[in-house]
């Protein structure tokens, strides 16, 4: 097989001169194949292996070096149906093998009409609902078909340029596309004729036949011939009758290997769900991750902004696993890179949408966790597919809001899920809140993600259909906001009665004419509409969220922050009158827009007027400053200046790590609970407090008695100093006067000082001198009125001079004995 995704070494001649050998071989094997195949008893004989299926010797071979020899249920039933030309309908458990039983057929089928060739065109079409889907069966398309077919077969999914795909596409036998993309060539390239298609497969049927690709699937089936042969698969199979008529099949097979078992999803796979209040969620994925760092995890968030803020803020606080972060508005190549990257990484976790929920086969995930309830049971299932598959175990863990439990569960029962409920140790989970809340106030740009994340999670929540799990009403939004690092939940407004629905399942391709956005750029968001038309109509909306410098934010957005309800539903009608569209560039939401305030100046909307002057409101500061040039937006910025206009912040404790905390947190009630009885926690606190106070005690006493030292050490030094420079007679007890150092008195009272505190007697300067005072000269002895010196003054020592003539004579003495 040629693909022409890859280059080619060997010159064209040599090449046509293999296949005119081949073709010669083929012909011969043909006839017998097609006679095997005729016999083919496909309804009622069982098969376990590939070699007992009529097969072409390229696919054998292909089969071979892949080592796959026993068949999987949905391909023994499978593929035999569909070699003999039947439309079929496949559903089969997550990491079944679906995979092979429809690409076996698609090789053998066309190998058998001799469908190769560029005079032969296309033969068969597959369709993936993402690219990364269509990137795998591509690969698997290759390594099965690679060892001796000759048949040229291509991705289109986009990403590369029209031109290339066109050149490729009018030469292929096989494409493997998304819809859009393939859709865009059917319209727009001449050369691409489908007249002699013989083979359409829909892998993710049921995801590609509902609303979001509704419109194009119709129109790519508009241009194929009906004669040709459908095959639809899927872990979740529409079955229909509308999704059948309109791709007209013929007497379809359903073939449902695992309808009859108890279970919808795989054997290997153990399900539990915790409940985990919206606020706490981070908390509890945190302290997950930080439980599992050895393992290979998949986490879902119902958005790409979501993606992007847990990811940003995880990364910064350091959590000791590689983590990896997708979603559909990144860059095509940092999407392959990112699936390779997860694919081959022993232990990583990687956050994602659900860009990745359907048919990814990433090797060997240990844990599949659902941060976000999935907007139904189908896509539950196939989320949690990413994990167990083909025999392997595998572990899934949804954290549901005590809101969503009963409708979810209720919805999982119906499907067959089997699922328990484990709780979060208390021990364990840890608390990332107020991290969060530092990070957000000194990075700017995390908080707009914070600001987007939530603003998306609220729409998508507001756009699920199903109320009876999503109800917005229940959910706390202000402590959401907060858990997230966000001083305030910015307010939101919806149109009522959108088709949600549609907007939300659309495929990207229809909002973006590139769709090749990358999100890296947290100010670079545009909506889901395209570029080109966003950027003519740009709004305060998008300015807010595009810029830098968050000190000096809009009126416009205070008002969206402060104003009213946190989300609010708008009439469409009223839509004409409202002053500035609020457009996200989530795919999911909804166009929200602010109603103006009446009789409020334009000016006060942070739009330049014609003078240039504008208002501003500087976070923190009472009322909005008037910016009458640039020069003075410039003073503005700077924090000095910024102070004076500030109000007083709110006071803050930092601890050890440097993390701010109010004065008084009031732990959540949940978390307290589980704690235990109130008054067994009252206990086990004053005992705990009563330990602490007790420690802190005997530090504090034994802090205290150090300095006191310290402080006697230090007068001492400063009287002996003083005594130096005195004269001799002054130092009272001449010291130095006899020759004598002076060592032992000090050691003596150091030492007595030392009995004195080890007794842990309380001594001062007060009650016992460390040191005798020193007596002036000329001070009489008060107690004995004699000149006498004091005890521990030897023999041979002087008396003290009374006058000027005593002093004159010692000092001709002392003088003289030196
Ligand atoms: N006959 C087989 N023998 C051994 N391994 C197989 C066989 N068929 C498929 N596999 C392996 O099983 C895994 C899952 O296969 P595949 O991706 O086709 O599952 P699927 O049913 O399409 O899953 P999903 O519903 O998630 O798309 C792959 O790694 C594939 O290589």
């Amino acid at each position: 097989m040629a693909p022409y995704a890859t280059g080619r070494a060997r010159s064209i001649k040599a090449k046509d001169h293999e296949r005119l050998q081949k073709r010669k071989r083929d012909n011969v094997d043909i006839e017998k194949l097609e006679q095997d195949v005729a016999q083919l008893d496909s309804k009622n004989a069982e098969f376990k292996n590939f070699s007992s299926l009529p097969l072409s010797e390229p696919t054998r071979a292909g089969l071979k070096a892949n080592h796959f020899t026993t068949l999987t249920d949905i391909q023994a039933k499978a593929i035999p149906l569909a070699l003999k030309g039947s439309d079929i309908l496949g559903a089969a458990k997550t990491g079944s093998g679906k995979t092979l039983a429809f690409l076996i057929p698609v090789l053998e089928n066309l190998y058998r009409a001799q469908c190769v060739g560029s005079d032969a065109g296309l033969g068969a079409m597959i369709i993936s609902p993402t690219r990364e889907l269509a990137i795998q069966i591509f690969e698997v398309l290759r390594s099965i078909g690679g060892k001796g077919h000759l048949f040229a077969a291509g991705l289109i999914i986009g990403g590369k340029s029209l031109e290339v795909e066109r050149q490729a596409l009018t030469r292929m036998n096989i494409v493997v596309c998304t819809p859009g993309r393939i859709l865009q060539h059917l319209s727009q390239t001449a050369l691409f004729n489908v007249d002699g298609l013989k083979m359409l497969v829909l892998d993710e049927a049921d995801r590609i036949l509902d609303m979001g690709f509704q419109r194009d699937v119709d129109a790519i089936i508009e241009y194929l011939p009906p004669e040709r042969q459908t095959l639809l698969f899927s872990a979740t199979q529409t079955k229909r009758v509308s999704d059948l008529a309109r791709l007209s099949l013929q007497d379809p097979e359903y073939v449902s290997v695992h309808e009859a078992a108890a279970t919808a999803t795989p054997k290997g796979l153990q399900q539990n769900y915790t409940i985990t209040s919206l606020p706490d969620k981070l908390d509890t994925l945190w302290s997950f991750i930080q439980a599992s760092k050895k393992s290979k995890i998949l986490v879902f968030l119902s958005s790409g902004k979501q993606v992007r803020f847990v990811y940003e803020s995880f990364r910064h606080m350091q959590p000791g696993i590689p983590l990896l972060h997708l979603h559909g508005r990144q860059k095509q190549t940092a999407r392959l890179n990112i699936t390779s990257k997860f694919s081959t990484a022993k232990t990583s976790c990687l956050f994602a949408t659900d860009v990745v929920a359907r048919g990814l086969d990433f090797p060997a995930v240990d844990w599949v966790v659902q941060v976000d309830c999935p907007e139904d049971a189908d896509t539950y299932i196939h989320r949690v597919g990413r994990t167990a598959r083909y025999e392997r175990d595998g572990r899934a863990v949804l954290l549901l809001d005590p809101s969503e439990e009963e409708g979810m569960l209720k919805r999982l029962e119906q499907k067959k899920v089997p699922i328990e409920r484990i709780n979060v140790r208390a021990k364990k989970q840890q608390s990332i809140k107020n991290q969060l809340q530092n990070m957000c106030f000194k990075d700017p740009q995390l908080k707009y993600l914070g600001q987007k994340a939530f603003i998306s999670y609220v729409r998508s929540i507001y756009l699920q259909k199903d109320k009876e799990i999503f109800n917005l009403e229940k959910l706390p939004l202000e402590e959401f906001a907060s858990s997230l690092g966000l001083p305030g939940a910015p307010r939101i407004k919806f149109i009522k009665g959108e088709d949600v629905k549609a907007r939300k399942n659309a495929p990207r391709q229809n909002f973006s004419s590139s769709d090749d956005e990358d999100d890296s750029d947290a100010t670079s968001a545009t909506n889901g509409k395209s570029k080109t038309t966003k950027q003519e109509v740009r709004t305060k909306y998008d300015r807010m969220f595009e810029r830098q410098n968050q000190d000096v934010l809009a009126p416009h957005y205070a008002r969206v922050r402060d104003e009213g309800p946190i989300v609010q539903e708008v009439d469409e009608d009223n839509l004409d009158s409202l002053n500035g569209s609020l457009d996200d560039d989530d795919d999911l939401m909804t166009v929200k827009r602010r109603i103006p305030v009446e009789g409020e100046p334009e000016g006060e909307s942070g739009e330049p007027e014609a003078s240039g002057k504008r208002l501003v409101t500087i976070s923190g500061a009472k009322n909005p400053i008037l910016i009458d040039s640039k020069h003075r937006e410039k003073l503005l910025k700077s924090k000095k200046k910024l102070l004076k206009f500030k109000e007083k912040g709110t006071k803050l404790i930092f601890d050890d790590e440097g993390e701010a905390h109010p004065i008084y947190e009031l732990e959540d009630e949940e978390a307290f609970r589980k704690k235990g009885a109130a008054e067994e926690q009252r206990r086990r606190f004053l005992e705990s407090e009563t330990e602490r106070v007790r420690m802190v005690d005997v530090e504090d006493k034994e802090f205290a008695k150090a300095k006191r030292r310290e402080k006697k050490e230090k007068k001492r030094e400063r009287e002996r100093r003083e005594a130096d420079t005195k004269a001799p007679d002054d130092v009272h007890g001449g010291v130095a006067v006899d020759g004598d150092d002076g060592t032992a008195l000090d050691n003596f009272l150091q030492d007595a000082q030392v009995s004195d505190d080890s007794e842990g007697h309380e001594s001062s300067d007060s009650d016992r001198p460390p040191y005798p005072k020193p007596k002036k000269w000329f001070q009489v002895d008060a107690k004995d009125g004699s000149n006498k010196r004091r005890k521990g003054f030897g023999p041979g020592m002087h008396e003290e001079p009374e006058t000027l003539e005593d002093l004159e004579a010692l000092a001709e003495g002392l003088l003289g004995k030196k």
